[in-house]
Protein backbone atom coordinates (compact mmCIF):
# COMPACT_ATOMS: atom_id res chain seq x y z
CA UNK A 1 0.00 0.00 0.00
CA UNK A 2 2.58 2.66 0.28
CA UNK A 3 3.16 2.81 -3.30
CA UNK A 4 -0.45 3.53 -3.48
CA UNK A 5 0.62 6.00 -0.85
CA UNK A 6 3.06 7.64 -2.93
CA UNK A 7 1.63 7.87 -5.69
CA UNK A 8 -2.02 9.69 -5.01
CA UNK A 9 0.38 11.99 -2.64
CA UNK A 10 2.38 12.39 -5.84
CA UNK A 11 -0.43 13.43 -7.40
CA UNK A 12 -1.69 16.29 -4.89
CA UNK A 13 0.87 18.41 -5.68
CA UNK A 14 -0.74 19.37 -9.10
CA UNK A 15 -2.80 21.53 -6.71
CA UNK A 16 -0.62 23.60 -5.33
CA UNK A 17 -0.06 26.59 -7.33
CA UNK A 18 2.88 29.48 -7.09
CA UNK A 19 3.22 31.77 -3.86
CA UNK A 20 0.13 29.41 -1.42
CA UNK A 21 0.72 28.68 2.17
CA UNK A 22 -0.30 24.78 2.05
CA UNK A 23 -2.32 23.26 4.87
CA UNK A 24 -0.79 19.98 5.81
CA UNK A 25 -2.03 16.67 7.63
CA UNK A 26 -0.90 13.64 8.94
CA UNK A 27 0.46 10.37 8.48
CA UNK A 28 2.06 8.17 6.73
CA UNK A 29 0.52 9.04 3.19
CA UNK A 30 1.00 12.98 3.68
CA UNK A 31 4.46 12.16 4.64
CA UNK A 32 5.36 11.52 0.78
CA UNK A 33 3.39 14.76 0.04
CA UNK A 34 5.79 16.49 2.47
CA UNK A 35 8.66 15.05 0.61
CA UNK A 36 7.62 15.64 -2.63
CA UNK A 37 6.20 19.27 -1.59
CA UNK A 38 10.41 20.22 -0.18
CA UNK A 39 10.63 20.19 -4.39
CA UNK A 40 8.77 23.05 -5.01
CA UNK A 41 9.23 24.79 -1.60
CA UNK A 42 11.01 27.86 -3.45
CA UNK A 43 7.41 28.38 -5.06
CA UNK A 44 5.43 27.98 -1.49
CA UNK A 45 4.78 30.55 0.48
CA UNK A 46 4.91 28.19 3.58
CA UNK A 47 2.70 25.60 5.03
CA UNK A 48 0.56 25.45 8.22
CA UNK A 49 0.80 22.04 9.87
CA UNK A 50 -1.62 19.79 12.12
CA UNK A 51 0.98 18.02 14.02
CA UNK A 52 4.30 17.97 15.54
CA UNK A 53 5.21 14.83 13.45
CA UNK A 54 4.36 16.71 10.26
CA UNK A 55 6.15 20.24 11.67
CA UNK A 56 9.18 18.09 12.28
CA UNK A 57 9.64 16.81 8.57
CA UNK A 58 8.90 19.93 7.22
CA UNK A 59 11.79 21.42 9.06
CA UNK A 60 13.71 19.13 8.21
CA UNK A 61 12.77 19.99 4.42
CA UNK A 62 13.63 23.71 5.12
CA UNK A 63 9.53 24.44 4.38
CA UNK A 64 8.80 27.34 6.47
CA UNK A 65 5.82 27.06 8.87
CA UNK A 66 3.42 29.33 9.27
CA UNK A 67 0.60 30.37 12.41
CA UNK A 68 -2.55 29.72 10.94
CA UNK A 69 -3.80 32.79 13.02
CA UNK A 70 -1.65 34.62 11.01
CA UNK A 71 -1.85 32.79 7.62
CA UNK A 72 -5.57 33.09 7.64
CA UNK A 73 -7.65 31.15 5.18
CA UNK A 74 -5.82 28.64 3.24
CA UNK A 75 -6.37 28.12 -0.70
CA UNK A 76 -5.10 24.17 -0.05
CA UNK A 77 -5.14 22.02 2.41
CA UNK A 78 -3.82 18.11 2.33
CA UNK A 79 -4.06 15.22 4.34
CA UNK A 80 -5.35 11.86 4.08
CA UNK A 81 -7.80 9.33 5.96
CA UNK A 82 -8.67 6.41 7.48
CA UNK A 83 -11.88 6.12 5.80
CA UNK A 84 -13.14 7.46 2.79
CA UNK A 85 -16.54 6.78 1.84
CA UNK A 86 -18.54 7.74 -1.49
CA UNK A 87 -19.14 11.09 -0.15
CA UNK A 88 -16.18 12.33 0.30
CA UNK A 89 -16.87 11.79 3.95
CA UNK A 90 -13.97 10.55 5.57
CA UNK A 91 -12.86 9.00 9.45
CA UNK A 92 -9.76 10.57 10.65
CA UNK A 93 -7.26 10.45 13.73
CA UNK A 94 -5.09 7.60 12.96
CA UNK A 95 -2.40 9.06 14.05
CA UNK A 96 -3.92 11.04 17.06
CA UNK A 97 -3.95 14.65 14.93
CA UNK A 98 -8.13 14.81 14.39
CA UNK A 99 -8.27 18.15 16.30
CA UNK A 100 -5.41 20.47 14.29
CA UNK A 101 -6.52 18.72 11.23
CA UNK A 102 -9.95 19.28 11.69
CA UNK A 103 -10.05 22.95 12.32
CA UNK A 104 -6.84 23.32 9.13
CA UNK A 105 -9.55 21.81 7.16
CA UNK A 106 -12.21 23.97 8.32
CA UNK A 107 -9.92 27.32 7.34
CA UNK A 108 -9.24 25.76 3.83
CA UNK A 109 -10.89 26.42 0.63
CA UNK A 110 -9.93 23.28 -0.98
CA UNK A 111 -9.67 19.65 0.69
CA UNK A 112 -7.26 17.62 -1.35
CA UNK A 113 -7.76 13.84 0.31
CA UNK A 114 -4.98 10.97 -0.44
CA UNK A 115 -5.80 7.42 0.77
CA UNK A 116 -4.76 4.32 -1.03
CA UNK A 117 -7.75 1.90 -2.40
CA UNK A 118 -7.91 0.20 0.81
CA UNK A 119 -9.56 3.47 2.75
CA UNK A 120 -12.54 3.23 0.27
CA UNK A 121 -15.45 1.82 1.75
CA UNK A 122 -19.11 2.06 1.20
CA UNK A 123 -20.47 3.02 4.98
CA UNK A 124 -18.22 4.68 7.50
CA UNK A 125 -17.46 2.61 10.53
CA UNK A 126 -15.27 -0.41 9.67
CA UNK A 127 -12.34 1.44 11.50
CA UNK A 128 -13.06 2.12 14.36
CA UNK A 129 -14.02 6.17 15.07
CA UNK A 130 -11.36 8.49 17.22
CA UNK A 131 -12.32 10.99 19.66
CA UNK A 132 -10.33 13.47 21.51
CA UNK A 133 -11.39 13.66 25.38
CA UNK A 134 -10.50 15.95 28.08
CA UNK A 135 -8.64 13.63 30.24
CA UNK A 136 -11.11 13.81 33.54
CA UNK A 137 -13.50 13.68 31.23
CA UNK A 138 -13.05 9.97 29.48
CA UNK A 139 -15.28 7.62 31.54
CA UNK A 140 -18.10 9.82 30.96
CA UNK A 141 -17.52 10.06 27.43
CA UNK A 142 -16.87 6.42 27.10
CA UNK A 143 -20.52 6.05 28.83
CA UNK A 144 -22.61 8.44 26.57
CA UNK A 145 -20.80 6.79 23.95
CA UNK A 146 -22.62 3.70 24.88
CA UNK A 147 -26.06 4.56 25.28
CA UNK A 148 -26.03 7.56 22.55
CA UNK A 149 -24.67 5.06 19.67
CA UNK A 150 -24.07 1.65 20.98
CA UNK A 151 -20.52 1.87 19.84
CA UNK A 152 -17.86 0.27 21.81
CA UNK A 153 -15.20 3.10 22.96
CA UNK A 154 -11.42 1.59 23.58
CA UNK A 155 -8.79 3.88 25.37
CA UNK A 156 -5.85 4.45 23.75
CA UNK A 157 -3.91 3.72 26.30
CA UNK A 158 -0.47 5.91 26.78
CA UNK A 159 -1.27 8.41 23.73
CA UNK A 160 -1.23 11.87 24.22
CA UNK A 161 -2.52 13.93 21.62
CA UNK A 162 -0.51 17.44 20.39
CA UNK A 163 -3.07 19.05 22.59
CA UNK A 164 -2.70 16.87 25.44
CA UNK A 165 -5.65 15.28 26.00
CA UNK A 166 -7.10 11.24 25.40
CA UNK A 167 -8.22 9.34 22.16
CA UNK A 168 -11.17 7.10 22.56
CA UNK A 169 -11.37 4.74 19.76
CA UNK A 170 -15.34 3.59 19.23
CA UNK A 171 -15.39 0.20 17.63
CA UNK A 172 -18.95 -1.37 15.90
CA UNK A 173 -20.15 1.47 14.75
CA UNK A 174 -22.08 1.57 11.24
CA UNK A 175 -22.47 4.77 10.06
CA UNK A 176 -25.30 5.36 8.02
CA UNK A 177 -26.22 9.13 9.17
CA UNK A 178 -22.46 10.51 9.27
CA UNK A 179 -23.97 14.25 9.80
CA UNK A 180 -25.98 13.07 12.66
CA UNK A 181 -23.64 10.89 14.21
CA UNK A 182 -20.96 13.69 14.29
CA UNK A 183 -23.25 16.38 15.69
CA UNK A 184 -24.48 13.56 18.36
CA UNK A 185 -20.71 12.77 19.53
CA UNK A 186 -19.78 16.41 19.67
CA UNK A 187 -22.21 17.48 22.47
CA UNK A 188 -21.07 15.33 24.71
CA UNK A 189 -19.11 16.93 27.43
CA UNK A 190 -15.67 16.43 27.60
CA UNK A 191 -15.16 15.68 23.75
CA UNK A 192 -12.73 18.11 22.09
CA UNK A 193 -13.32 16.78 18.34
CA UNK A 194 -14.90 13.60 16.96
CA UNK A 195 -12.86 12.08 13.74
CA UNK A 196 -15.95 12.11 11.73
CA UNK A 197 -15.55 14.40 8.76
CA UNK A 198 -19.08 14.85 7.57
CA UNK A 199 -19.71 18.33 7.73
CA UNK A 200 -16.02 19.39 6.25
CA UNK A 201 -15.73 16.27 3.74
CA UNK A 202 -12.90 16.59 1.05
CA UNK A 203 -13.23 18.41 -1.89
CA UNK A 204 -11.11 16.11 -3.71
CA UNK A 205 -10.65 12.29 -3.31
CA UNK A 206 -6.93 11.28 -4.79
CA UNK A 207 -6.82 7.39 -4.48
CA UNK A 208 -2.83 5.89 -5.44
CA UNK A 209 -2.89 3.84 -8.22
CA UNK A 210 -0.99 3.87 -11.63
CA UNK A 211 -2.54 6.21 -12.60
CA UNK A 212 -3.98 7.68 -9.52
CA UNK A 213 -7.31 8.32 -9.72
CA UNK A 214 -9.07 11.99 -8.72
CA UNK A 215 -12.44 11.70 -7.29
O1 LIG B 1 -6.07 11.16 10.29
C1 LIG B 1 -4.88 10.94 10.25
C2 LIG B 1 -3.97 11.28 11.37
O2 LIG B 1 -4.67 11.75 12.49
C3 LIG B 1 -4.29 10.30 9.03
O3 LIG B 1 -4.59 11.09 7.94
C4 LIG B 1 -4.89 8.93 8.86
O4 LIG B 1 -4.66 8.18 10.05
C5 LIG B 1 -4.27 8.20 7.67
O5 LIG B 1 -2.95 7.86 7.94
P1 LIG B 1 -2.01 7.14 6.88
O6 LIG B 1 -1.81 8.08 5.75
O7 LIG B 1 -0.76 6.86 7.67
O8 LIG B 1 -2.70 5.87 6.46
Amino acid sequence: MSEAKRQAAEKAIEYVEDGMVVGVGTGSTVAYFIDALAGIKHRIAGAVSSSMQSSEQLRRHGIELLDLNAAGPLPLYVDGADECDPHKRLIKGGGAALTREKIIAGASEIFVCVIDPAKQVDVLGRFPLPLEVIPMARSLVAREIVSRTGGQPVWREGTVTDNGNWILDVHGLSIIDPMDMESTLNQIPGVVSVGLFARRPADVVIVGGAPATVL
